[in-house]
């Protein structure tokens, strides 16, 4: 009798042992009402707590290395050992997917890509409605994704754990940079800048990303999974058309020279140009100083030499061929006298045009011109010469 019952024990914990992971976690979801429903999500995205309850009530489906469900009973788990409780949480939290806002879309297509082959569904996120049945034993829908099935649970979450660690998947931790947007963040620049000749700084991101091109390599040195080449080259060829930043200045204008500091005189009243005008176009005025009716003359050098305004004398002087006595316009003048008797008794149309080239003397002055400047041969008579004196 004794015996019986020990073989019947005996029989029990064989048994139990054989068949301890379905059954025991049958037993303990029904004793607990489906405890791991409860247990704290590891993610974002837990899984519709249905389908675990599902998942844990098929024990004997399995996924075949093609991706191919195995409609055999299970004896698998029995082959594997079964991680304890503990490990199988530590398991399940690195087997679940990474959250999913924090993976970039890239990174994503990176990851998946090379496992989409034995990947049933087209679907890119795992979901538990699609792989869960496929998966049979494994809670975790993501495993169905894997290309080699791993041969253990603690292989399973070796494998998880290396796909979901930064350094196995640069692309999370460093993902190509995207796009910039085409107008540059930073303030719109000054006219003075956009006379610069120099272009403003590229997005660093684009430079990385022409420095990555011209090498052969991404950045991180894995096939670069960023737009296509063409794609960048017109992003940078808007960014160079904005306003603004092209290297195309716009030509010089009069207000970019520096401004000389004025060297004009306070006048007295009643000397403004106005009032010179009124004065040169007054018919009673004689401003020549030659006596009413007298002709034009032919003055030689020698005879503009002698009038400087000095010793009672008038100023004449000679611009553009003319001579103009300069007397009256003295007290008229808005660069001060002192100025223009510096042309007084010559030639003064390189000084005139040093100062003020955009002043119209002709007019200004032609109730005061005296004659045409001419060579001293050119005197027709001896006469008029004296007569000058
Ligand atoms: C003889 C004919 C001349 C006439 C009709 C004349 C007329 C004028 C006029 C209208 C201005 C005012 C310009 C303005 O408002 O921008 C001016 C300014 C001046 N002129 Fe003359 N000018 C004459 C000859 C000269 C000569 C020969 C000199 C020097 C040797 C001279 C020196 C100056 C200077 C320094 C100013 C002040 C320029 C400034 O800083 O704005 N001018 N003149």
């Amino acid at each position: 009798m004794a015996l019986l019952g020990l073989s019947l024990v005996l029989a029990s914990v064989i048994y139990a042992v054989i068949w301890k992971p379905p059954l025991i976690q049958t037993l303990l979801a029904l004793w607990r009402g489906h405890p791991r429903i409860q247990q704290p999500p590891t993610t974002a995205r837990p899984s519709p707590p249905e389908l675990r309850v599902e998942e844990e009530d098929r024990p004997t489906s399995m996924m075949d290395g093609d991706g191919e469900a195995s409609s055999s009973p299970a004896p698998a788990p029995a082959l594997e050992p079964e991680p304890t409780p503990t490990s199988r949480t530590v398991t399940d939290r690195a087997a679940m997917p990474p959250p999913f806002v924090t993976t970039p879309r890239s990174a994503r297509s990176a990851s998946t890509s090379s496992q989409t082959r034995s990947t049933p569904s087209p679907q890119t996120t795992p979901k538990a409605t699609a792989s869960a049945p496929l998966n049979g034993n494994s809670s975790i829908p993501s495993f169905s994704l894997s290309p080699d099935p791993p041969a253990s649970a603690a292989a399973v979450a070796r494998t998880v754990g290396a796909e979901t660690s930064p350094s196995a998947l640069p692309t999370l931790s460093a993902p190509s940079p995207p796009p910039q947007p085409i107008a540059p963040a930073s303030p719109k620049p000054s006219a003075a800048k956009i006379a610069s000749m120099a272009p403003p700084p590229r997005p660093p991101a684009l430079n990385a990303i022409n420095n990555a091109r011209g090498s052969g390599s991404s950045l991180l040195g894995v096939p670069a999974r960023g737009p296509a080449p063409d794609r960048l080259r017109q992003q940078q060829h808007a960014y160079d058309r904005q306003p603004g930043t092209s290297t195309l200045a716009p030509p010089p204008t009069h207000s970019s020279k520096p401004a000389k500091p004025s060297r004009k005189v306070i006048l007295e009243p009643g000397r403004s140009p106005l009032d010179w005008a009124r004065l040169a176009n007054s018919p009673t005025a004689d401003l020549r100083n030659l006596g009413p009716g007298a002709p034009y003359l032919r003055v030689t050098p020698s005879m503009l030499k002698r009038q400087t305004g000095r010793k009672g004398k008038d100023a004449w002087t000679a611009m553009g061929g003319r001579v103009y006595n300069i007397t009256p316009y003295l007290p008229f003048h808005p660069g001060g006298e002192p100025e223009l008797l510096r042309a007084a008794g010559r030639d003064g149309t390189k000084l005139f045009g040093e100062i003020h080239p955009w002043v119209n003397y002709e007019n200004m002055l032609a109730s005061c011109m005296i004659g045409l400047l001419v060579e001293e041969h050119e005197a027709k008579s001896k006469g008029e010469m004296d007569g000058m004196d």
